[in-house]
């Protein structure tokens, strides 16, 4: 039986215990978390998906593998604690944005360290992730750590420099297309359709056009094209995307949050 011990109990650490429970990666029962004092949220991980909560100190040294899950901002503090708690050779996994393999290294130690990016998505087994090793990693557990993240989705292997870029688009994606449905909804409503409604269409419409991306041998402008009628509604909707610069936010949104994943290595 594993050891898999969360530090940080937050949103990213449930959705991916609760993806690796679902996809029968871990058993409740091999999964412990711990995180700075909210024992309440502990207790609700506890209760809701039967994982063990973390009080003492001598599941550290026995832990197959630790899953630094804490904000960036909080790291350094997390990781000068955790350093005297674990074995020599404990292999993490980081999910911290932001955070380099090599200051993971020079504060808890050389050892194995993968850094991914997965997103709120491993929930339900569907996740983009991008993961990058350090040279401490094995074949062997290279090919494990790519098992765990393929087992709550698709992962992608980058440079461990690119991370900073695939943490602005796919790390944040989801929440881009919450943002995206939520005005939906709300210009949906104002166009005279039940907010239900709107979230049965676009939410189709979304999966649709993600399998037509994945399935089709055509690029997207061709696809986006054979929508678009000459004098019809798609052009006038995307005249209307264009004149609001559609594509300067877009390239302001993905450039802001690629520097501010640089800029949260330095804390
Ligand atoms: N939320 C998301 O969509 C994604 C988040 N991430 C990364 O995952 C990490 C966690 O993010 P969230 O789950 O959203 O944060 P969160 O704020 O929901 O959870 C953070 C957790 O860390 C705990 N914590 C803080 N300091 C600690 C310490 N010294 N020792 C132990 N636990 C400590 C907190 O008590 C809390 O349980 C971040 O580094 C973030 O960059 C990565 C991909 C996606
Ligand atoms: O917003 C954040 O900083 C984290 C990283 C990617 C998604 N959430």
């Amino acid at each position: 039986m594993k050891k898999i011990l969360f530090i940080g109990a937050g949103s990213m650490a449930e959705a991916l215990m609760q993806g690796w429970i679902k996809q029968k990666v871990f058993t409740p029962q091999e999964i412990y978390v711990t995180n700075r004092s909210d024992k309440e949220r502990l207790h609700f991980l506890h209760e809701t998906y039967g994982v063990h909560c973390v009080f003492d100190h001598a599941i550290f040294q026995q832990a197959d593998l630790v899953i630094l899950a804490m904000k960036p901002k909080d790291a350094i503090a997390a990781m000068c604690d955790l350093k005297p708690k674990l074995t020599a050779h404990t292999a993490v996994l980081s999910i911290l944005a932001g955070i380099a393999i090599d200051t993971i290294t020079e504060f808890l130690g050389s050892r194995p360290v993968a850094r991914v990016m997965p997103n709120t998505s491993a929930t339900i087994g569907m996740s983009a992730s991008g993961i990058a090793f350090n040279n401490e990693v094995a074949t062997d557990q290279r090919i494990l750590f790519l098992q765990l993240l393929e087992a709550v989705g698709s992962v992608i292997e980058v440079d461990e420099d690119q991370l900073h870029a695939v943490t602005a688009l796919s790390g944040s994606g989801p929440a881009y297309i919450y943002y995206l449905m939520e005005a939906f909804e709300r210009v949906g409503t104002k166009v005279g359709l039940s907010k239900d409604t709107v979230r049965l269409l676009m939410t189709q419409t979304l999966a649709g056009t993600a399998e037509m991306l994945k399935q089709s041998l055509d690029e997207p402008d061709v696809l986006r094209k054979k929508v678009t009628s000459p004098g019809g509604t798609t052009e006038a909707g995307i005249q209307a995307l264009e004149q609001y610069q559609f594509n300067e936010a877009i390239e302001a949104c993905i450039k802001e949050a690629e520097a501010r994943s640089r800029s949260l290595a330095n804390g």
